[in-house]
């Protein structure tokens, strides 16, 4: 049924909707509030050397030439303070992860880090002798104590931000790193080793740190060129003008005609008025056409495709449960977000929903999808092997499709995995796609099949929010050795609550985690290389509020919507200046203010210069903050001290690592003797792709993320990834009691249903044609841009 059909019926009741008329009239500026809960611990002092700006000053040019800034571009983009201000604060406490946990039957057994630390920790302090003396110890280095909050340590460094006036200490220490460096080689074989494990996991989308193509090249120019524009051109449909005296209202979620229930889910979450990407991409969605929609992060782009669906699905037949919409997303926790936000905005319909993630339990989720749930939000990996393993589930039926983080998904790296699931859906769906960067070339986007899409771009020149001030913290020359002085100065003095770090690799962050640990930082962490129990308690406990820190890799770097966050720290900058707005863009969202800091030493230049012309093009807030290499070398020397300890936790947890995976191991194998009929009798799964197609897909996407010289980089190709480690798992856990594969006559039959099932040309529910389901097959062959 297409919705402007039944507009008339309705929209008698809208208007009559009061819930938010008041509100609306209310509105007010309001300030935006600082975090309620501030450091417990160096509170006073943290905020002193916030207070006192002149450690850091706004900058004219941080690795840029003064001329290369191309001006402030005018920008009409206001996010709704107002708005944003009130959201979530008092009535919404945000998005959670409940969803996710009615599939949690897989649970792997967990090593407990912070267990093992506190261990070694009061293990340490009884073979010294002074319990209580290390106890103090401990509590003055989480008060900070040790540290000089008087010295102007982050003094400004005038005109060029980075360095110029370093005193001369600094010099000779970072002299001294180059000379003390031994360890480099250890260093690089480490890091070879962990690039095969870094770019493994299944939904992470950590890349292998290589240098970004940019890095070696001149070539500055972001201009898209007059070739791609003629085919922007021809590829969208043209922009559409309001005809003269037409009025289209989108000021209120009520104007856009949305049905009571969908008004009062939003009203559920505290949504007023749609921000300015929903305000334009609502009434298009709602037409049911294809559309491909761009806006900053945390700009709400995810209520903009979720409302327009939900009031479609609202008027949907309801005698046969059929699945309508799918949803895909990058990562399993944008998933379980996705998931989360669109059953609340559900909250007063009857519309289901299903989560199709890796980690989750196959079993709970075929249970779910056998019921025909009418949404469905899923990563690609997990959404293929439902497609093809899952019995009775089948996706001739779906009219909507949803690409969130599209760029992400339009990559190399998920270039297969898309094309199976795009020349399975039906062709008559409509499509939309979504991202804060959309920097697809039309080429790209061809191959997803859209229908004349319209582009959405919501100021689209801006790159980050306009309420996120952006610090650097440049290291000179020699000093990258110093990393982790740097961060653990600026997490002891500056920013002490609210931070999510950023790491490239998922050893580094676990190192960090270690090493946060025994400074006695409360911290969590965050990549591929945990299991899905893990991910979901790391990103709770960080979102609760029991940890300060979020350690992560660029796992958590996309849409991940968590309130309050204060700070991101880059503890290098990331591959891309794309990475990086998406980064950054986990604070400063929906109006709130926000504070990334980026360590930027050397290699990091290209991304950094990037993102401060960016930033300085659409007149953000740049800041070059300046910490004395004498603080950073304080700390490295009791991180240094630490070496002999950290090793020693990295044992232990391998070890329990080890304990845990043998005890699995037995009772697989006690399952196995006690069901060996059942299981033997069961079909094989099937998989997509062999080991070999996901090596070459990973390796495509590792060389179009950091260019063809990533590939030299791998490590060693004997060495199990953990991706291939993860399937292996997930072959025995199928082996143990849920392998079967879809055979000939399933597929048959489930064809067969569909066709009985199928409304009559011209009667389709949400869409004007039918899936043309004898078709389907045959297309399945080619992409769809050539069909
Ligand atoms: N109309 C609205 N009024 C107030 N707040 C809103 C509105 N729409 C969305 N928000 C809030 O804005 C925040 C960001 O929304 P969302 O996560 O959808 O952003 P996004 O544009 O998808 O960001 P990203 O690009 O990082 O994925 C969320 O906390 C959401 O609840």
């Amino acid at each position: 049924m297409a919705p402007s059909q039944k507009r008339t019926i309705e929209d008698d009741f809208i208007h009559t909707l009061s819930d938010n008329d008041d509100d609306a009239l209310k509105e007010e500026e309001v300030a935006v509030q600082p975090p309620k809960k501030k450091a417990k611990t160096n509170k006073k002092s943290s905020k002193k050397n916030k207070d006192e700006a002149p450690q850091a000053e706004e900058t004219e040019g941080v690795w840029g030439d003064k001329g290369e800034d191309d001006g402030a571009m005018d920008s009409d983009f206001e996010f709704m303070l107002d708005d944003a201000g009130e959201l979530g604060e008092d009535e919404f406490e945000g998005w959670g992860f409940e969803g996710a946990k009615k599939g949690m039957a897989v649970e792997k057994v967990g090593v407990d880090l912070d267990e093992i630390i506190r261990r070694r920790r009061e293990k340490k302090n009884k073979k010294d002798g002074k319990e209580d003396e290390a106890a103090e110890e401990e509590g003055a280095s989480l008060n900070g104590a040790d540290i000089d909050m008087d010295d102007d340590e982050d003094g400004v460094l005038a005109d060029d931000a980075f360095g110029m006036n370093v005193d001369p200490d600094a010099e000779e220490s970072a002299d001294e790193a180059d000379a003390n460096s031994d360890n480099d080689d250890e260093d690089k074989e480490d890091k070879e080793e962990d690039e095969d494990d870094d770019s493994a996991s299944d939904n992470d989308s950590v890349a292998t740190p290589v240098n970004h193509p940019d890095d070696m090249s001149d070539d500055d120019d972001d201009e898209e060129d007059a070739e791609e524009k003629a085919k922007r051109d021809a590829f969208f449909a043209p922009e559409e003008k309001p005809k003269p005296g037409q009025k289209v209202d989108v000021s209120s979620f009520q104007a856009m005609s949305l049905s009571r229930p969908i008004l009062r889910g939003i009203t559920t979450v505290g949504f007023t008025k749609p921000t300015p990407i929903q305000a334009k991409t609502i009434p298009i969605a709602l037409m049911g056409k294809d559309l491909v929609g761009g806006a900053v992060t945390g700009s709400g782009k995810t209520a903009a495709f979720v409302l327009p669906i939900l009031e479609r699905l609202l008027y949907r037949p309801k005698k046969i449960p059929t699945t309508r919409v799918v949803i895909l997303t990058p990562t399993r926790e944008l998933a379980i977000q996705c998931h989360a936000v669109a059953t609340k905005l559900a909250a007063h319909t009857d519309i289901k929903f299903t989560l199709a993630v890796g980690g989750l339990s196959l079993k709970a989720q075929e249970v779910e999808l056998r019921l025909r749930p009418d949404v469905i939000i899923a990563t690609p990996g997990r959404f293929i092997d439902h497609m093809r393993n899952s019995a009775s589930f089948s996706v001739d039926t779906v009219e909507i499709l949803v690409l969130d983080e599209a760029d992400r998904m339009l990559e190399d790296g998920f270039a297969d995995e898309l094309n199976e699931i795009l020349t399975t859906l039906p062709k008559s769906r409509q499509t939309m796609l979504f991202s804060a960067t959309m920097t697809s070339t039309v080429d790209r986007l061809i191959k997803v099949g859209l229908n004349k899409p319209v582009r959405v771009m919501v100021d689209s020149q801006k790159k980050t929010a306009g309420t996120l001030t952006q610090e650097f913290v440049r290291l000179r020359p020699g000093r990258e050795e110093k990393r982790m002085g740097y961060l653990v100065h600026i997490c002891k003095n500056l920013y002490t609550e609210r931070v999510i770090i950023f790491f490239r690799q998922k050893k580094d962050a676990h190192r960090a985690r270690i090493i946060f640990g025994l400074l006695g930082f409360s911290c969590a962490e965050l990549h591929g290389s945990m299991n899905q129990t893990q991910r979901i308690a790391s990103v709770e406990s960080f979102r609760d509020g029991k940890v300060n820190y979020l350690l992560a890799t660029d796992l958590a770097s996309r849409g991940l919507d968590i309130k309050g966050v204060d700070t991101v720290i880059n503890y290098e900058a990331p591959q891309s200046v794309e990475i990086y707005v998406h980064r950054v863009g986990r604070t400063a969202r929906a109006g709130r203010a926000g504070t990334s800091v980026t360590l930027a030493a050397e290699p990091d230049r290209k991304v950094v210069k990037a993102a401060v012309k960016a930033g300085k093009a659409q007149g953000s807030k740049i800041i070059s903050r300046v910490i004395e290499a004498k603080d950073a070398d304080k700390w490295q020397a009791e991180i240094d001290g630490m070496e002999d300890e950290i090793e020693e936790i990295e044992r232990e947890e391998k070890e329990e690592r080890q304990l845990a995976q043998v005890e699995m191991q037995i009772k697989k194998g006690e399952n196995i003797i006690q069901h060996e009929a059942e299981i033997k009798s069961r079909p094989k799964r099937t998989w997509f792709e062999t080991q070999q197609d996901k090596k070459n897909a990973k390796q495509a996407g590792r060389e179009e993320l950091n260019g063809p010289q990533a590939g030299k980089k791998k490590g060693s190709a004997t060495k199990l990834s953990n991706k291939d480690k993860k399937k292996l798992d997930a072959k025995a856990q199928r082996a143990e009691g849920m392998g079967w594969k879809k055979g000939k006559n399933d597929a048959a039959n489930a064809v067969a249903k569909n066709k009985k099932k199928t409304p009559v040309k011209g009667k389709t529910p949400m869409k004007g044609k039918a899936p043309e389901k004898g078709k389907a097959k045959a297309q399945a062959k080619k992409p769809r841009g050539k069909r």
